[in-house]
Order: C-alpha cells, then structure tokens, then sequence
C-alpha cells in the first residue's frame, strides 16, 4: 500500500527538461580544426535541432526549456514546442544552469533534468532510466565519457552548487553528498557520448565505431 502511494505521488511529480545551448557561431569550437564556420555551425544547429524534435517525439508531456543568449536558437526552440529563457550575454555553462534552476524553481517544478544539446545518439530508454531514477535521488548525474556531466538530474528546490568544466561529473556528486543529499550516478552508454571533438566526429561517422554496441549497457545505482 505504501509502495503504491509512493509510486502514485511519484508519477504526479512535474519535471522541467532544461536544454542550454549557445549561439552557434561560438558553439563547437573543439571542432574549428577541422570545420570550417559554417559546417560548424551547421553540426551544432544540427545537433540543436536533433534534441529537440527527439524529445518533442519521445516525452511530449514533459516541459522543456532551452536557456540560450541565441534570439535565433531561442525561435527555433519556440517554434519546436518548447519554452526559451534569453540570457543576456554568454556566461558559461553553470550560469546558464542556475538560470533554469531558478526558473523552474519560480514555476513549482519538482525536478529538473539538465540536458547538454549535444548528444550523438538518444535514446528513450534512457531518459526514463534517468527520469526515474530522479524521482528516488535528490541528485542523479549521467556522467561523460570524458568525466562530465551529460545529465543531471535535481529534486527541486535545490542549492547544489553547479561545476560544469572538467570532472564536473565527480564533483556534482561530491557537493550533493558534503550536503547530506541523496546521490546515483546513471551508467548510460548512448548519453555517455558528447560530439565535441574531431576524434567525436570521425567515431561518429564510422557506423558506430566508438559507440556502444547494444543499447542494453544502461544503469543506475545509489551512490554512498
Ligand atoms: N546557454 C548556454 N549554453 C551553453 C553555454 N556553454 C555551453 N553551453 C551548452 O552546453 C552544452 C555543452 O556544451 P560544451 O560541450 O561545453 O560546448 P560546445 O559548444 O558544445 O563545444 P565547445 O565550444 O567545443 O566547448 C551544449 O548544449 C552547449 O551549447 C553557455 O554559456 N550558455
Ligand atoms: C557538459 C560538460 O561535459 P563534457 O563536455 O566535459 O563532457 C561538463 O561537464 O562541463
């Protein structure tokens, strides 16, 4: 009886996808070696666009917003069926992040779930291994293959003090566990892979070379 109380209050928690995204005249920028202005901005806009019809098509009844300095991103993003915040100016990753927070937070939501729009491949399954392992966790991260963070995933309100950059993935984990919070940390092969280097790109390319094999490679656990 307790059990399905809880998974009825759990199912009635409102989440917020929260997406930012550059302007893509500075965004990709590890690609410059190799592309020219254009196709980089095309890769980026590509990948912007990507996410969004994915979880327009996947998770039509979850809210998503995209933060961005872009007006022309913040259209698209309309125009896809999400909510766009314009931020004045590029302040990096984390500034972003609080900006969504606190949007979310200003809008009752009980979790938000952030999302880099620069993922390779998405998978459905994942998301929901995520959303739900969310539901259980105050803190949930997905990290990068690379140590980042590709997802993290908050039980609102939240204080956790953003560290995007490098490690990031550790170093959520950390802050959330010296504040006493409840942590997983999600294994997700497919959202592993940010495209953000030439060597992202070429693997990218090669059918699947550099990216998992089955997309059964999926988990989360509780972190202690
Ligand atoms: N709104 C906003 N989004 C950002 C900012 N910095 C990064 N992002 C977004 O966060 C996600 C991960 O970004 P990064 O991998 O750090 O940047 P990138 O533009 O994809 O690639 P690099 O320029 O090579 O670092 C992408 O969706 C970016 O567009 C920022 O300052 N503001
Ligand atoms: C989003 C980023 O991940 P990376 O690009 O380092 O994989 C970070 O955690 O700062």
């Amino acid at each position: 009886m307790v059990d399905a109380n809880a998974r009825r209050q759990r199912a009635g928690r409102r989440i917020l996808f929260a997406m930012p995204m550059k302007d893509v005249r500075l965004a990709k920028t590890r690609l410059a070696p190799i592309l020219d202005d254009d196709r980089r901005e095309r890769v980026a806009y590509h990948m912007f666009e990507d996410s969004q019809r994915f979880f327009a098509d996947r998770f039509p009844s979850v809210d998503r917003l995209v933060v961005t300095p872009s007006e022309r991103i913040a259209g698209a993003a309309r125009a896809l069926g999400a909510w766009a915040l314009v931020e004045p100016t590029t302040a990096g990753l984390n500034a972003a992040a609080r900006r969504a927070r606190l949007w979310a937070t200003e809008r009752r939501y009980d979790g938000i779930v952030i999302i880099p729009c620069d993922i390779a491949f998405w998978v459905a399954e994942e998301i929901e291994e995520l959303v739900e392992s969310g539901n259980e966790n105050d803190v949930v991260v997905a990290p990068s293959i690379d140590g980042g963070t590709n997802a993290l995933s908050l039980r609102l309100p939240s204080t956790l003090p953003f560290r995007y950059g490098p490690q990031s993935a550790d170093r959520h984990l950390a802050e959330a566990r010296a504040r006493g919070l409840t942590t997983a940390q999600c294994h997700l092969a497919f959202l592993s892979h940010d495209l953000d280097t030439p060597e992202d790109l070429a693997a990218f390319g090669r059918t699947n070379a550099g990216m998992p094999e089955a997309d059964h490679d999926r988990h989360c656990g509780a972190q202690h």
